[in-house]
């Protein structure tokens, strides 16, 4: 087998589920339903932080049911790494910002520093208000420059894949929440 499988298949098979798909879909519901109370009459604009919000934007969107437009951002700072750096802008909204209420939506909160650099690259643009949403809140000892607005799960601190986060580019598609055991 091609030995980056064989990695992500060993990874799979020792990972500790920390939320099954089931949780995840109704903090999907809760969290539209907060979207919902919040910005029904706003018009507001989604972006979709690519590749990681995928998943949370595609199974928010059809939750909702009030006008808004949707588009997407590209900000990368792991590139299927399993640790940080700085940040690639691989693409921009092609939607002008200015004047417009924006819900930016990714799946994972983990330092804040992706989603600090959108929400500035957003008010930069003009936007009116800028609201976040992750789907999960990874929990850690330090500050974070960013609160979510909306949240869905508050997860443990380890390396985590499923519903949009990856290891080494592959699990996006994993249906629950599963910390890596060790990463290899
Ligand atoms: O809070 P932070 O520590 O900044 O990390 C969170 C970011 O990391 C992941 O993106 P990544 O850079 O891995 O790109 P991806 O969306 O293509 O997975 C995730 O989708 C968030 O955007
Ligand atoms: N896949 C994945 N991407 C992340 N980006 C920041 N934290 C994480 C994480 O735990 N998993």
């Amino acid at each position: 087998m091609n030995p980056l499988l064989e990695e992500i298949d060993q990874v799979q098979r020792h990972a500790r589920q920390l939320h099954a798909a089931a949780e995840v879909e109704s903090a999907l519901d809760l969290m539209a339903a907060n979207i919902s109370a919040a910005l029904r009459d706003r018009n507001p604009l989604l972006l979709c932080v690519i590749n990681g919000g995928i998943i949370a934007t595609g199974k928010l969107l059809p939750r909702l049911d009030f006008p808004l437009m949707l588009d997407s951002i590209h900000a990368s700072r792991y590139r299927n790494a399993t640790s940080g750096s700085e940040i690639h802008w691989l693409f921009t909204p092609t939607t002008p910002l200015a004047g417009r209420t924006v819900l930016v939506i990714d799946d994972i909160l983990d330092e804040g520093h992706t989603l600090r650099a959108i929400v500035d690259y957003c008010q930069q643009q003009g936007a009116e208000a800028v609201y976040t949403a992750a789907l999960f809140d990874k929990q850690l000892d330090e500050p974070k420059p960013i609160a979510l607005d909306f949240v869905g799960l508050n997860v443990e601190n380890h390396y985590l894949f499923g519903y949009g986060m990856d290891y080494k580019g592959y699990l996006r598609n994993a249906a629950g929440v599963y910390a890596c055991k060790e990463v290899l």
